[in-house]
């Protein structure tokens, strides 16, 4: 499906994240054992949503990288890694600099403070509850842009409550793994009211 060399990159981050876990809890313990389809296939799957074209992307509160070192690997745009804790910011930049993905960018802040060019790409996955997602994307999103969260079974309660506070274009995909259930495509965010 991949390149064989994204395959082996795949490959390194598994091994990577396998040798950190021990150290710092990148991912819960139980799910080291399934790495593959619970992190990096559930990551994977965002791919065909990106929209087309070379645009900056970010993925907030990247943790061990997950969707986006995944998808840094799978592309060639600008990847902004956001990241507030300090450790898992250590482990993204060893990881970028030992798959020599020179695209990616890691950012040791909060995402209400870091600094971005407008993006044409957001992610974020268990990060918020969707309100809040929506507020970071419209801050950083330029225009046309998109965002992609994926999300579990309170998906619809979560739009819902997002409805209330913001207007938008938001699709949904069925997801193929068995981490997200839905995957949400947003665009067209604009806060509500006044
Ligand atoms: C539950 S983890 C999810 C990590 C990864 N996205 C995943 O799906 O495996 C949430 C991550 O977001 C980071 N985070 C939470 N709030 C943040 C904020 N305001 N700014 C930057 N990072 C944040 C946490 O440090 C943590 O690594």
């Amino acid at each position: 499906m991949f390149h064989v060399k994204q395959n082996d990159q795949l490959d390194q981050l598994q091994r990577l994240v396998e040798r950190w876990n021990p150290r710092i809890n990148l991912v819960s313990r139980a799910d080291v054992a399934d790495l593959r389809q619970r992190h990096i296939e559930d990551s994977a799957q965002l791919l065909p949503l990106l929209p087309a074209g070379d645009g900056p992307a970010a993925d907030l509160g990247s943790g061990a990288g997950f969707p986006g070192l995944v998808l840094a690997i799978l592309t060639t745009r600008p990847w902004h890694l956001v990241e507030v804790d300090r450790r898992k910011a250590a482990f993204l930049a060893t990881a970028a600099g030992e798959l020599g993905l020179d695209h990616v960018r890691i950012h040791v802040a909060r995402i209400e403070d870091v600094v971005l060019p407008p993006l044409a790409v957001v992610t974020a996955r268990a990060l918020a509850p969707l309100p809040e997602l929506l507020a970071h994307a419209a801050r950083l999103l330029a225009p046309e842009g998109v965002a992609l969260f994926p999300k579990g079974r309170s998906v619809q309660d979560e739009l819902t409550a997002a409805r209330a506070g913001w207007h938008m274009t938001a699709e949904e995909f069925p997801s193929r793994t068995n981490g997200a259930s839905t995957i949400l495509r947003i665009s067209g965010i604009r806060r509500a009211g006044p």
